[in-house]
């Protein structure tokens, strides 16, 4: 099956500070690929290089056979398309002036989109399980799970080929994280977008991933399905994460 996204020997340093040093990763059609690491690690410099808003300073990505750099504006078009991130903080990421409906048509309107996207709202906000009524409203009447669910919607906008998602369940409540990575997960799997997802939480991971890549000090310490990695720990580094983070429930069968 041909690779979704490839990314080879990544390297990045800042002041001469090797942040990633080597990194190495594949992402298939259908896969949710959780970036495990302690903070520090790299993840988000890495997330960065996966998004193409910084260029490695070796080392290459490839997203379907395709090289892509950042570069001028607009010669990323088909991958920004392709490619949406559901950031880490619903409080900071939508904008407090816009409405619901405003806030996930706006990667339409973006990449210009022609239509009106009505119908694609409606739509989304079923997806993402929000009640239509919500549409109007801005994000200051909303939860923070509600609001998360927007920027899930957000992202599915597009149909993308693939969503980054940046520690998405961080910034909320206990209560509500493991109901908005169920939906993650189901919102992916029915877009038909694969997922990868960096966190330093285990059990986030251990719920809606197939497979993790554990980041250690800029390099991947271990790799592979979740059970084996995370069940059977070939590194210390992950054996650290693993007594770090308390267990949510498993997924109901
Ligand atoms: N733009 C930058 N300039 C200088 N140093 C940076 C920059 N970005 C990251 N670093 C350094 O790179 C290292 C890794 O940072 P990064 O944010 O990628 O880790 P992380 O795993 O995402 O951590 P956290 O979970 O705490 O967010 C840190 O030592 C950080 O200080």
């Amino acid at each position: 099956m041909t690779a979704l996204l490839t990314a080879t020997g990544l390297m990045k340093s800042y002041r001469s500070h090797p942040v990633l040093d080597g990194v190495g990763l594949t992402v298939h059609p259908g896969d949710r690929l959780g970036i495990l690491g302690a903070s520090g690690a790299g993840k988000s410099t890495l997330l960065r290089l996966l998004l193409a808003v910084e260029a490695p300073d070796r080392g290459e990505i490839h997203f379907r056979d395709q090289p892509v750099r950042p570069g001028r504006p607009g010669t990323l078009a088909w991958f920004r398309r392709a490619v949406q991130l559901v950031p880490q903080d619903p409080y900071g990421s939508l904008s407090p002036r816009m409405t619901v409906a405003e806030i996930i048509a706006e990667p339409l309107v973006c990449l210009r989109v022609p239509g009106d996207h009505t119908a694609r709202v409606r739509e989304l906000l079923a997806a993402v399980d929000l009640d239509p009524a919500l549409a109007g409203r801005r994000p200051a009447a909303l939860s923070g799970g509600q609001r998360q669910r927007v920027a899930v919607a957000r992202a599915l906008a597009p149909e993308p080929q693939l969503l980054i998602a940046d520690e998405p369940v961080s910034a909320l409540d206990a209560t509500v994280r493991v109901t908005v990575l169920d939906l993650l997960r189901e919102a992916s799997e029915r877009a038909g977008a694969a997922l990868v997802m960096v966190s330093h939480d285990v059990a986030a991971v251990r719920r809606i991933c197939t497979s993790v890549a554990v980041l250690h000090q800029g390099r991947i310490a271990e790799s592979g399905g979740v059970e084996d990695v995370l069940g059977r720990p070939g590194s210390q580094a992950t054996r650290d994460l693993l007594a770090a983070v308390p267990r949510l429930p498993s997924v109901p069968a």
